[in-house]
């Protein structure tokens, strides 16, 4: 692992836990997943922003843990318009596991990205997904090879960027998928003219995704516009605290930016 010495102390923390993790018991896997862009292309085709929701049980920015059953949380996201579903599988820092994502991806039918800081070929074989995030600031040097591995095993690969130099390294990598995080893992500040000032640098053959800080429908058209085929959100869709019915509270959050392209205005 390399770059990683100027991370927030948050961060730090996620990538040494995620050292000690021990290797999965269980054999490699082989997944046969369900396509990704597919799933993007019949969003548009009905008139959705497509949007992967993350069920996000809590993180280092986020006040509290979110307690309900993430089966029912992710079911409403998919009635609210997702267009695929991202589930965190880091235990400490983000109270998500391996089990959660087999049981989401068990009751839905949308691509599932398993959400979490690999660093090691071995941590692939955690659990089957259909996207696997990298990380290419904390994989460093092994992103060909983390990619390559993960391919072998049937995985679609989400190859996360933050500046222009780790997109060109991605891009060398044979990265097919890539999301540019408008959160800086030095500070943990979100910018959406991350998003901005690093997709116009990547090729037309690439699937851009823009991670990170998407709260409104008009910040949804601000990343579309900028050339997002997709949106990766997790807390405005997990706001739902002041809300009597969660999972109708997940849904109406869905919808709101699922529907951001058939607004004209924002009326957030
Ligand atoms: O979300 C955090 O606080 C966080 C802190 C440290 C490292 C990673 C973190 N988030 C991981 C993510 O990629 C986000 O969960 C994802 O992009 C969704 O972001 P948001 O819509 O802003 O919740």
């Amino acid at each position: 692992m390399d770059a990683d010495e100027d991370v927030a102390p948050a961060v730090r923390s996620i990538l040494d836990a995620a050292d000690a993790r021990d290797a999965p018991e269980s054999g490699r896997v082989a997944v046969d997943p369900r396509s990704l862009d597919a799933a993007f292309a019949a969003a548009e085709a009905d008139g959705r922003a497509p949007v992967i929701a993350e069920v996000k049980p809590t993180s280092p920015t986020t006040d509290g843990t979110r307690t309900e059953d993430p089966v029912e949380l992710a079911r409403a996201m998919v009635d609210g318009g997702a267009a695929a579903l991202s589930v965190l599988t880091e235990p400490e820092h983000f109270g998500g596991s391996p089990e959660y994502l087999q049981s989401v991806r068990d009751a839905v039918d949308v691509p599932v990205l398993r959400k979490d800081f690999l660093l090691e070929e071995s941590q692939l074989d955690a659990v089957e997904a259909d996207v696997v995030l990298l990380i290419a600031r904390f994989v460093g040097d092994d992103l060909a090879d983390l990619l390559a591995a993960a391919r072998d095993r049937g995985f679609q690969v989400l190859v996360e960027v933050h500046t222009r130099e780790e997109l060109e390294r991605a891009i060398d990598a044979g990265a097919e998928f890539v999301g540019v995080n408008n959160r800086d893992l030095a500070k943990l500040e979100v910018d959406l003219s991350t998003f901005e000032t690093v997709a116009e640098h990547a090729p037309d053959d690439v699937t851009l995704i823009a991670e990170s800080g998407v709260s409104t429908p008009d910040d949804a058209r601000r990343m579309r516009r900028a050339g997002a085929d997709a949106l990766l959100v997790g807390s405005a869709i997990m706001d739902y605290e002041d809300a009597d019915d969660p999972t109708a509270a997940v849904q109406a959050n869905t919808e709101r930016l699922t529907a951001a392209e058939s607004q004209t205005h924002d009326n957030d």
